[in-house]
Order: C-alpha cells, then sequence, then structure tokens
C-alpha cells in the first residue's frame, strides 16, 4: 500500500526581488492506509506541501516520494480534493463521478457498478440526475469525495475540503468521512486550519511552525482514539467531550501558539 514521504523537502519562492524560504527541512512518512492531518499557522506551507504531493508543484531542495518513486507531475493514483469542489457544472451527479474512470478504461459494466456503490456509499441516492447547482455545499463535497473514492486512488490528499461548508454542514461531513475512511482506509494527507477536526479525523497530527514552514511535532491520536474506544461514539460532539480528545487538542493549540526555537522570529 501506498507511503507518501517528504525527504527534507525545501520550497522557496521569487517573491518580487526577493526569495521566500516557505518550507525548510520538512521530513515526514504517510504510512499504507494512514490518515495524517496536518495543522499550522496561516501561510506555513500546508498548501504547498500538499501541491509537492500531488505534482502541482516541486520542491526546490529534498524530495517528495509517493510509494518509493519521487512525485514529479500529477497521477491518477493521488486523487486531490479541494476546499472548492471543482465539479463540473454541466454534468449529472452520475456523469461526474463516473467522469474519471472513462480515462481508466474500465469496461462500462464495471462502471456502472462503482458508480452506483459510490453513490450508496456517499449517501447520494436518488440524485444521480442532478447537477451540481442543484445541489446544497454538503451534498457538492460528497460527490466530490465520491469521485475520488470510486477511482480507488493510492493517495488521497485533502486540502481544507470542508472550508467553504457552513458549521453544521462541516460536522455532518467529518462524521460522513471518519465513517469512510474507518470502513474503507485510505492513505490520506489531510490539511486543515481547525485543531478539532484534525484530532477527530486522523491517525496521526502534523503541527507546523510559521514560515519557513517545518515539522515541530508529530502527535499520535490513534492510539488514544482506540484505548478510549472514540469510534464507539456516533457523534462528533460526544467525541469532543471526551477528556483525552480535550487534552490532545489543548496540547496542540499550545504548540501552535508558542513560539518554535526554530521559528521564532
Ligand atoms: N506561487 C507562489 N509564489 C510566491 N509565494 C508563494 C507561492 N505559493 C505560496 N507562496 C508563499 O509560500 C508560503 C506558504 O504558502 P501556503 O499557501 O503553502 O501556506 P498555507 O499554510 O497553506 O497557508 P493558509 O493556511 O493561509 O492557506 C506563503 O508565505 C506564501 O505567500
Amino acid at each position: 500500500m501506498a507511503t507518501i514521504q517528504f525527504n527534507d523537502v525545501e520550497r522557496t519562492f521569487r517573491q518580487g526581488n526577493r526569495d521566500v524560504v516557505a518550507l525548510r527541512g520538512v521530513n515526514l512518512q504517510v504510512g499504507a492506509r494512514e490518515f495524517v492531518a496536518i495543522v499550522g499557522p496561516s501561510g506555513c506551507g500546508k498548501t504547498t506541501c500538499m501541491r509537492m504531493a500531488a505534482g502541482l508543484d516541486q520542491p526546490t531542495g529534498g524530495c517528495v516520494m509517493v510509494d518509493s518513486e519521487v512525485v514529479t507531475r500529477p497521477g491518477p493514483e493521488r486523487a486531490v480534493v479541494f476546499q472548492q469542489f471543482a465539479l463540473f457544472p454541466w454534468k449529472t451527479v452520475w456523469d461526474n463521478i463516473g467522469f474519471g474512470l472513462h480515462g481508466l478504461g474500465i469496461a462500462a459494466a464495471e462502471r456502472t457498478k462503482r458508480i452506483r456503490q459510490h453513490i450508496a456509499l456517499m449517501g447520494l441516492e436518488g440524485y444521480e440526475k442532478a447537477f451540481p447547482h442543484q445541489l446544497s455545499g454538503g451534498m457538492q463535497q460528497r460527490v466530490a469525495i465520491a469521485r475520488v473514492y470510486v477511482l480507488d486512488p493510492k493517495v488521497l490528499l485533502m486540502d481544507e475540503p470542508f472550508g467553504a461548508l457552513d458549521a453544521q454542514t462541516r460536522v455532518v461531513m467529518q462524521e460522513e468521512l471518519v465513517r469512510l475512511t474507518r470502513r474503507h482506509p485510505r492513505t490520506v494527507l489531510f490539511i486543515t486550519h481547525a485543531v478539532e477536526e484534525a484530532v477527530y479525523l486522523a491517525d496521526r497530527v502534523v503541527v507546523m511552525t510559521r514560515r519557513p514552514g517545518t515539522v515541530r511535532d508529530i502527535i499520535a491520536i490513534k492510539p488514544v482514539r482506540e484505548a478510549e474506544g472514540w469510534d464507539a461514539l456516533t457523534r462528533i460532539e460526544d467525541v469532543m467531550e471526551q477528556p483525552s480528545f480535550v487534552q490532545l487538542r489543548a496540547r496542540i493549540w499550545k504548540q501552535l501558539r508558542e513560539p518554535h526555537d526554530r521559528g521564532a522570529h
């Protein structure tokens, strides 16, 4: 199964007549079927990390590897979900979900089966013929997630996928994603501003420093989640009330707010 590796990654951008070091010495591994969330201050380079894993940007030092291969360009084995749902407005839910399957040369009967499965998986039954503009933001993001899950990619890269949703819809989507990824684990790199979201969703949370962004700490959530039985709780608010959850959240917040030796200005 897939792994994502950041090996001593650096990214410097030219801004006007000066070089800005956005990322320096980023080392990180996402294991097979592991869900890793990155949190960090605004501008610390989270999106840049994601873009490099997607092959949309290149490091200026070090390398990003997926399954031991250096990433040099986008590829179907690395699916990306952005904050903006990026659905085709002129295609129905069914056709949006099925779009990527055409390019993979999958037979029609198999395509139909997979689309139907993923419509059921994301609770989109009855909306097969709807167009994106007829759906709420949450429903559109379900379609966007179904559209990448159906391709069975090696890795899923999610950049603030719920950032544009209202608070209530966001909670529902977080619960759905937990349900989906616990039942059908994938290798996921997930970027978010929201500490609670990271602790709720991820197996490990990576805390980044201010610019130049680097990994400040990596916090294992999964052992706590399993020991404390969070998965038996269906509602996010019940999980968030657990003392173990509150402790982890506080620990991450503290790291985000306190200056870091290397990152301190
Ligand atoms: N194409 C670019 N050209 C110049 N500078 C860039 C470019 N892309 C990113 N940067 C700079 O790199 C730094 C990291 O940006 P990035 O968008 O990765 O941060 P982020 O952590 O995702 O921020 P936010 O949380 O606010 O979305 C920022 O200082 C940004 O200005």
